[in-house]
């Protein structure tokens, strides 16, 4: 028996959320030990990481990934839903766009909980601090960061590359904006720019990259990591611990003290299969605990953290206070080799736990074009034994211009619009994203990221920003396993529920924007669709009936959000209180994607960043004022909360 580790500050997962934190609060001088069940690909010699066009063989790599099912309707969890397991989080693969959330998403925060510190203003200004704009284009960059940890880059492009580029991208603003293409203004705007907001508008993409490769909460954490003081000794107290699934927080009377994790590599991907192989890493490799002297705060991501509140006895009574099965451990956590027992797991009642899984509707349109794209002709990507001449070109040049087709990562153009279906009282401004490139997606499936050789295809896919309030999906424990840490959740979303008239709104804007991406389509200027066609969902949808089917089922997610809700701390399905805080419990934080309480208008990875930095300033604000209260200087503060043994212990 040793004394555990102890540290002031335990973070869990390294992703959007959890990276910033720790790296915030070792920036501050604060001991901190950042826990992650992934590895670190980056470190590999692995263009998937590294390179933006390689993001959906990413997605499909199997060793990064946390192998979600999930189902977009009730009692169906078959769907492939990615989640990246490594240091980085989601950012260590994901599609890389970084746009700007809409300042409604921050207001309605800031509304519902009266924290100032949500406002757009105070949101604006921590991106300005956080991001590093570098825009190819010269753009107008008002609004934006010349200094941060973040670059943002919007990839170099040339409408004179392929003659099939501007037909498709003049078709789109006929049939979306009613306009003609004006490649100037295209090729100039801003997407993260403070007045989008309010006006439907065509932009290029930006991109979470640095002279054309992926940079995220990884290369701030290492930067964090290795740096140095003059004398050459660590400059920050940061720990960083991979391949370590955290299984239970350590929690006594109120409060957090600390964390169970499991150290092996690739534990949780080789086995969440639901087979009977799940219990001999338990059994075989060693459980350890850490300490926070000061709190644990939760980053696991939106399927993950409300699951790992459940594993440690917060969440629903309904579903918490009766027997579950559950691996039987001793008081230290280590499993005691006697199988699993059913027990009763509840700790603390928060019915909001894994419930308001929430996400934004995208369906596409795909075409196959008469000509193949001559920028990325002569690339062979994915054909085993053969050297790709564009991963030689990316790999060999630093500069963005010089770099190739690669610099992308599949998004060419996004048009911001209001359809006819907005709500009346929302504020006005776009509801809709319209977003295309040249690639052949049709949401996440098991072999999506097989390209064809030379490819002709371009993907128009309708996002709908602002989903109306419908009844949400859930996480729960496994209805069938129980509370295993390595059994994954069931995850439940609930796409366009049945008989509820708001849903059917979202589905006629649904509808809609596919109406306006095959009108794109149709009007690009001198492309012949004899030659031509649409692959999906294909000319035999036509009829109304069809097209609603084909939006009913088809539609995807990909922004998944609300399973530990920011609220009011008088309502009692919030999770948590608007600086991150798990109500009714002390010493606990949620600081990731699932904090959102409904999804949000742009894709989650600035939001996310941005959430993080704020709960660094309130997190380290609350140090602050423990300092003051207790008249003590930093060094003294260790022992300010963690006492355990005096309070009653959880299981
Ligand atoms: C394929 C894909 C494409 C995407 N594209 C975009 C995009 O283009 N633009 C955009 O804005 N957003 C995009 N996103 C979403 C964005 O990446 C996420 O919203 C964001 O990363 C969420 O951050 P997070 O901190 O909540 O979770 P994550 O970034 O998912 O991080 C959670 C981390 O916690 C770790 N973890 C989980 N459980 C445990 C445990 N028990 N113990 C230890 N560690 C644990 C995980 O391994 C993971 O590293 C995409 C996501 C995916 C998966």
């Amino acid at each position: 028996e040793t004394t555990p580790a102890t540290y002031e500050y335990i973070v869990v997962g390294s992703g959007a959320g959890g990276g910033v934190v720790a790296a915030r609060l070792a920036m501050a001088g604060h001991k901190t030990l950042l826990l992650e069940a992934g590895r670190d690909f980056g470190l590999e010699d692995e263009p998937r990481y590294r390179v933006p066009s390689f993001h959906p063989q990413a997605t499909e790599a199997g060793r990064w990934a946390w192998h979600f099912r999930a189902g977009h309707r009730p009692n169906i969890n078959t769907d492939f839903y990615p989640r990246f397991s490594a240091l980085g989080g989601s950012t260590a693969g994901n599609g890389l766009v970084a746009m700007y959330p809409f300042d409604a998403d921050f207001a309605y925060i800031q509304n519902i909980t009266g924290d100032d510190g949500w406002s757009p203003d105070n949101m604006r200004a921590r991106f300005a601090r956080s991001v590093e704009h570098k825009q190819h284009a010269p753009g107008n960059i008002t609004g934006h960061g010349t200094n941060g940890w973040l670059p943002i880059e919007v990839p170099p492009l040339s409408l004179d590359d392929d003659p099939q580029l501007a037909s498709i991208l003049a078709g789109a603003a006929a049939a979306v904006l009613n306009q003609t293409l004006d490649a100037s203004s295209f090729l100039t705007g801003d997407l993260n720019g403070p007045l989008r907001d309010k006006h439907p508008g065509m932009y290029q993409v930006p991109l979470a990259t640095q002279a054309g490769a992926r940079m995220g909460s990884r290369e701030l954490l290492l930067s964090v990591y290795h740096a140095k003081t003059m004398t050459g000794e660590k400059r920050f107290p940061l720990e960083i611990r991979l391949s370590c699934l955290v299984t239970k927080i350590l929690m006594e009377d109120d409060y957090a003290y600390g964390v169970v994790f499991t150290s092996h590599d690739r534990l949780h991907t080789t086995l969440r299969d639901d087979s009977e192989s799940f219990l001999w890493p338990i059994y075989y490799h060693p459980t350890d605990m850490a300490h926070a002297t000061r709190e644990v705060i939760l980053s696991a991501g939106v399927f993950n953290s409300p699951h790992l509140l459940k594993l440690s006895g917060v969440g629903p009574k309904a579903e918490l206070g009766i027997p579950v099965y559950v691996t039987t451990t001793d008081k230290y956590g280590h499993v005691t080799g006697r199988g699993v027992r059913r027990r009763k797991i509840l700790f603390q009642d928060r019915p909001g736990v894994g419930e308001n899984l929430r996400d934004a509707y995208h369906t596409s349109v795909v075409a196959r074009l008469p000509a193949n794209w001559t920028a990325t002709a002569h690339c062979l990507p994915n054909i085993t034994g053969v050297e790709d001449p564009c991963l030689v070109q990316h790999e060999r040049n630093f500069h963005p211009l010089a770099r190739g087709p690669y610099v992308r990562a599949g998004v060419t153009a996004a048009l911001l619009y209001r359809s006819s279906n907005a709500d009346p009282d929302d504020g006005g401004g776009p509801d809709m994203l319209l977003y295309g490139g040249p690639v052949k997606d049709h949401g996440y499936a098991p072999g999506f990221s097989a390209l064809p050789a030379n490819d002709s295809y371009w993907t128009w896919t309708a996002l709908q920003m602002r989903p109306r309030d419908t009844p949400a999906g859930k996480v729960k424990l496994n209805a069938r396993l129980g509370a295993h840490p390595l059994w994954p959740p069931d995850v439940h979303f609930n796409f366009f529920p049945l008989g509820d008239a708001n849903a059917d709104k979202d589905r006629a804007a649904m509808v809609e924007g596919l109406a306006l991406a095959r009108k794109a389509f149709a009007s690009a200027p001198g492309i012949d669709w004899e030659l031509g066609e649409e692959v999906k969902p294909g000319r035999e949808t036509a009829g109304e009936w069809e097209v609603n089917n084909y939006v009913t089922h088809s539609s995807f997610g990909g922004h998944a959000t609300g399973t530990c809700k920011i609220g009011d701390v008088k309502d009692e399905m919030a999770v948590v209180d608007s600086k991150f805080r798990v109500i009714g419990l002390k010493r606990l934080r949620v600081v990731d994607g699932s904090v959102f309480p409904r999804p949000l208008g742009a894709p989650p990875l600035i939001a996310t960043y941005l959430a993080a930095e704020k709960a660094a300033e309130d997190i380290l604000k609350q140090a602050e004022k423990e300092r003051r209260t207790e008249g003590r200087t930093e060094g003294q503060t260790k022992k300010l909360w963690y006492r355990p043994g005096e309070g009653k212990k959880h299981n």
